[in-house]
């Protein structure tokens, strides 16, 4: 049976991740269908995830923002996060936020193979929460990372 999946994205993001995402989804089932909503900022993203999951009928939803370099915007992206825990809480359903801080990067090419990478690597474990949790499971505790390399697991 399809499942639907939310994709919300932001026209902030000096990236476009949501495309990363969805191109990978598709890859990896053909069993989903993807919702997209774009709004401007990560603070408009936990209202775009709940209209998607409660209006469209998402089960999951991604939330894919991209914080600028500034201290404001660093408090914004922890209001977004609150914002966005709160409505997983009153959804009941996962939103998987990523969050690709634009300071993260180097320059603008690290900045965009980082945040597609990111994106990517979230929509695996999406795919996964909703078809394989065993798989998860399996790698619990092994260190693993999104978008930079993994941090792997801790060595005795
Ligand atoms: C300061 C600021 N910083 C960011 C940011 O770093 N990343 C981002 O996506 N959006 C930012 N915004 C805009 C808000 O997220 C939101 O789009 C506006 O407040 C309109 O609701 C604001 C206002």
């Amino acid at each position: 049976m399809t499942v639907k999946v939310g994709i919300a994205d932001t026209t902030f993001a000096r990236v476009d991740m949501a495309s990363a995402a969805i191109k990978k989804l598709n890859e990896m089932t053909s069993n989903i269908k993807i919702i997209r909503y774009t709004v401007p900022g990560m603070k408009d993203l936990p209202v775009a995830c709940k209209k998607l999951m409660e209006e469209q009928g998402c089960e999951i939803t991604m939330a894919l923002g991209m914080p600028g370099g500034k201290d404001k915007d660093k408090v914004c992206a922890h209001e977004a996060s609150q914002g966005l825990m709160m409505a997983q809480l009153m959804t009941n359903k996962h939103i998987i936020e990523v969050f690709v801080h634009e300071d993260e990067a180097v320059n603008g090419k690290e900045l965009d193979w980082l945040a597609k990478r990111r994106a990517e690597e979230h929509a695996e474990n999406v795919y996964y929460m909703l078809f394989k949790p065993e798989f998860l499971q399996k790698s619990a505790g092994k260190g693993l990372r999104q978008g930079f390399e993994d941090a792997g697991a801790a060595r005795k």
